[in-house]
């Protein structure tokens, strides 16, 4: 694909409505699920993005079969076919990593190259390796791959997570729905993405009591079989658009937004001045004339403010009136996004984990770089807020998670587009 970029011509408020699309993470784990029965499990409200296509065209390649609408997939993996994941798919999506489970439990084998580090932080996958070495798998690791079996199958048994990791809660709670006997999984990722695969999961034939809460109990099944599944809302599309009326200003319908799945969110940007009000539809954002105020986050598992919205946030704190305190404590190096508000007049002080934001009256556009997902958007919300023109450069983290961004933000009166680079 061509080097694309982004050019915004900021200034302007934002008014109408914006559709919100399925969820990736709850998109990419679903899509592995896929795996674990030989039936046919139909995905729809799926995004159309990169990584969905990534996901895709991995399953794909262990031999699963793939039927395309719009926003629809059917995934039949009658007969798993390949049981490595190789690494120039596993290296375009840490993701990948989430076929281990399905295909140690179903085949009783499986090779995934290791992801390694990535922009945000070293991301080590130990967890997902211990849980499934608890449950009776041997893990060699060689070349850069892991290599799991079980020939005998996987055993249920009690799994406590030292801190919580929503890969490791989703790759062990799809295992362990083929494990003999229960497995306990203690500790659990609570995000709103576990809920939609366990939910899944129960459709397909899987027994899973404790959804929702810190402790998933699974007691494992034979076989699953094929199943219906729309995908729930994106939570941080959600949010990231709410943000960017908080920073442009303006009043913007979320249609199709799930408010209950970000109610922290929803209590910060009430709290610094920007209205958030459930519709029939999503949500409405609104945001009058005034600066918003400073307020202090700081990132955490679900139910807490997600980190995957910290870099947005920090936009709208960029203008501010007054300062505030942003915590990252889910990843060590989700700060890439500073030094490139820094160049648009942002004034960002970073201390360890933690981030100072004095807010400034107004940014200024410049051209900047995208180094991952999050800090692409983030700097495309400060080019809405900029004077002038900002260019973003290297955008295709952005496909990587935000369907048909400029087509989204200039239905409600961005002044945005695509260009070659
Ligand atoms: C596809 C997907 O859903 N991605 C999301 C998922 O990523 P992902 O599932 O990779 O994130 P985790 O919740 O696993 O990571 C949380 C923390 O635990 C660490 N860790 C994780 C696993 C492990 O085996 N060992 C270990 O040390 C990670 O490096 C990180 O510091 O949750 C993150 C946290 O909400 C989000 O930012 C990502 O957008
Ligand atoms: C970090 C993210 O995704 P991934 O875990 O796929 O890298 C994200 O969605 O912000």
């Amino acid at each position: 694909m061509a080097l694309q970029r982004i050019v915004i011509r900021g200034g302007g408020e934002l008014h109408g409505e914006i559709p919100i699309s399925g969820a990736k993470n709850a998109a990419l784990p679903l899509v592995a699920a896929g795996l674990l029965t030989p039936g046919t499990l139909i995905l729809d409200n799926l995004p159309e993005l990169a990584d969905v296509g990534f996901m895709l065209g991995l399953v794909e390649q262990h031999g699963a079969a793939l039927a395309r609408g719009p926003r629809h997939v059917e995934i039949t993996a009658e007969r798993i076919t390949n049981t490595t994941a190789p690494y120039d798919l596993v290296r375009k999506m840490r993701a990948s990593v989430l076929v281990l489970g399905p295909l140690v439990a179903r085949m009783g084998e499986a090779k995934v190259s290791l992801p390694g580090g990535c922009a945000i932080g070293t991301r080590p996958v130990d967890l997902h390796l211990k849980g499934l070495e608890a449950m009776g798998a041997r893990i060699e690791l060689a070349d850069g791959y892991v290599h799991a079996t079980a020939p005998k199958g996987l055993k249920g048994t009690t799994i406590r997570f030292p801190f919580v990791s929503v890969g490791a809660t989703e790759n062990l709670l799809m295992a362990a729905t083929l494990a003999e006997g229960e497995t306990v999984l203690d500790n659990a990722a609570r995000e709103p993405e576990i809920t939609d695969l366990a939910r899944c999961l129960e459709a397909m034939g899987a027994d899973i009591a404790g959804i929702g809460t810190e402790r998933l109990i699974v007691r494992g099944q034979p076989a699953l079989h094929g199943a219906r599944y729309s995908i729930l809302p994106d939570r941080i599309e959600t949010g990231t658009y709410a943000m960017a009326v908080g920073v442009a200003g303006g009043r913007v319908e979320l249609v199709g937004a799930r408010p209950d799945t970000l109610e922290d969110v929803i209590d910060v940007l009430n709290r610094c001045g920007v209205e958030v009000t459930p519709t029939e539809r999503g949500m409405a954002v609104k945001r009058n004339g005034h600066r918003v105020a400073g307020v202090d986050v700081m990132t955490q598992p679900y139910p807490g403010f997600p980190t995957d919205l910290q870099a947005q946030m920090m936009v709208l704190m960029a203008t501010a009136d007054g300062a505030a305190m942003i915590t990252e404590t889910i990843f060590e190096n989700r700060f890439m996004h500073v030094p490139e508000l820094a160049r648009m007049g942002a004034n960002v002080t970073v201390h360890g984990a933690s981030a100072l934001v004095r807010g400034v009256p107004r940014l200024k556009g410049a051209p900047v770089m995208a180094t991952d997902l999050r800090a692409s958007i983030s700097l495309v919300l400060a080019g809405l807020a900029a004077e002038g023109e900002t260019v973003v450069n290297r955008i295709y983290h952005l496909d990587r998670g935000y369907e048909r961004v400029e087509e989204k933000l200039g239905a409600v009166g961005a002044r945005i587009q695509r260009v070659p680079e």
